[in-house]
């Protein structure tokens, strides 16, 4: 699938395109793996039923009113958490024209405090569809381990839906997670 960027309000005017949305919650850490290596953030993906890594979200549907509406359903569904998403929180939308469907994401991104961020994880086991479409949380891990592979570029080497792993990379990279060289080496390590 060959996704590129647009602008959200030009991707509104796309006709024959569904609509899904996409977030990215993240929160400062200054906890360590076996008390030495830092956490940095705990960053949230999902483990969804298709075995793939993707964020919480889904499609938009018509009657939802807005994408962000259509977000904050979503989410209701699969983390039984209400974040209260809005148009602010965006963060880059892409298409994609390649069948079988033509597709649009868009792409959001919340902090929240490390407290904020366990209550959802707590609570995401208690939601309608944990065990179901969703199969569980999972937090990134954004550091690399010496032997240059575990960490961050084995997690990249996972199986992502749709455009996921770029809006993780994106992310990463735009809110300055992770520092670019280190990036970059977690991407070069991964096996992709
Ligand atoms: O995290 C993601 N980032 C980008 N695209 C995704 C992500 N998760 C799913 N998608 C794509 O978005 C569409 C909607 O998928 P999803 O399974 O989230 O919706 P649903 O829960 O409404 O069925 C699918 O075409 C899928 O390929």
């Amino acid at each position: 699938m060959n996704f590129g960027p647009v602008s959200r309000q030009d991707s509104l005017q796309l006709k024959g395109y569904r609509h899904a949305c996409h977030v990215m919650i993240y929160a400062p850490s200054d906890e360590k793996l076996f008390g030495k290596i830092p956490i940095r953030y705990a960053v949230l993906m999902q483990l969804r039923f298709d075995g793939r890594l993707g964020f919480p979200g889904g499609f938009v549907d018509p009657a939802d009113g807005s994408l962000e509406e259509g977000l904050n359903r979503e989410v209701g569904e699969e983390l039984g958490a209400g974040l209260a998403l809005a148009e602010s929180d965006h963060m880059c939308t892409h298409a994609c024209s390649t069948p079988p469907q033509k597709l649009v994401t868009h792409f959001y991104t919340k902090k929240l405090s490390l407290a904020e961020l366990q209550d959802i994880e707590r609570g995401a086991v208690t939601a309608r569809e944990h065990g179901k479409e969703v199969m569980g949380l999972v937090r990134v891990p954004l550091y690399t381990l010496r032997d240059g592979i575990g960490g961050l570029p084995a997690f990249l080497s996972n199986s992502f839906v749709g455009n996921a792993r770029c809006q993780l990379v994106d992310a990463l990279r735009s809110l300055q997670l992770v520092r670019e060289p280190w990036l970059q080496l977690a991407i070069k390590h991964s096996h992709r």
